[in-house]
């Protein structure tokens, strides 16, 4: 049997129209909309991808999908991405995989996005996955600081005994939140703070999302 999130990443693929190009998300359940893309192509439809980090660039490659620089193109017909955590207005927050920079900004240049997920990442308020943060690496100790005094919680993501680095250069600080109350308040708040390059909560940014459920799929659509 396929898993949750095998289900909802391959259904993502059937969204796609030809010719369009797509914004390619980060992640394990995105990867199987990626094989997908791959069986479409085979079929026939034709499309361009933008991706949204390395380890996606990579796999596009190998499977054949043409890749734009994110320079190279105006507008995006379509994003599929996957998501940490969702809550009922869709806004979610992302960048388990440390790719939510270049994430964020091609779903800003998308005409629509959609997310896929397996069910465990649908909540009735986000915070529980630790909310990522993407910082130079210049004031990283600082910011640390300055975020343990404030009751948030950081920690460095670390990689093989290493503070992560993103594919931008910066390192990723993870807030340990438990629940947040208000999302765009926080979003706000982080952002005005020096070295906060950006923050892993996408507010008003997907129009749909694929939830795997069991062996079946629900749709969400933002109201
Ligand atoms: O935001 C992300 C990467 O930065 C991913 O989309 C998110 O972490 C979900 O990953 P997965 O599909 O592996 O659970």
């Amino acid at each position: 049997m396929m898993t949750e999130k095998e289900r909802a990443g391959r259904a993502a693929a059937h969204a796609v129209e030809d010719g369009m190009i797509l914004g390619l998300g980060t992640g394990s359940t995105v990867h199987f909309t990626l094989l997908e893309l791959k069986v479409r192509m085979d079929q026939g439809l034709r499309l361009q991808g933008v991706a949204t980090s390395q380890r996606t660039e990579i796999l596009a490659r190998e499977l054949g999908i043409p890749i734009l620089p994110f320079s190279a193109v105006d507008r995006i017909d379509l994003t599929l991405d996957g998501a940490d955590e969702v809550d009922p207005n869709l806004n979610g927050i992302k960048g388990g995989g440390g790719a939510l920079l270049y994430e964020k900004l091609v779903a800003e240049a998308s005409d629509k996005v959609i997310w896929v997920v397996d069910h465990q990442k649908m909540v009735d308020t986000l915070g529980r996955f630790p909310l990522p943060l993407e910082v130079v690496p210049f004031n990283l100790e600082k910011l640390w600081k300055k975020l343990e005094n404030q009751g948030y919680h950081p920690r460095v993501r670390m990689q093989a005994g290493e503070p992560f680095v993103t594919d931008a250069g910066n390192r990723i600080l993870d807030l340990h939140l438990q629940a947040i109350s208000d999302p765009e308040g926080l979003h706000r708040e982080l952002k005005l703070m020096s070295g906060v390059v950006e923050t892993g909560l996408f507010l008003h940014m997907a129009e749909e999302v694929i939830e795997g459920v069991g062996d079946t799929l629900r749709h969400h659509f933002r109201k």
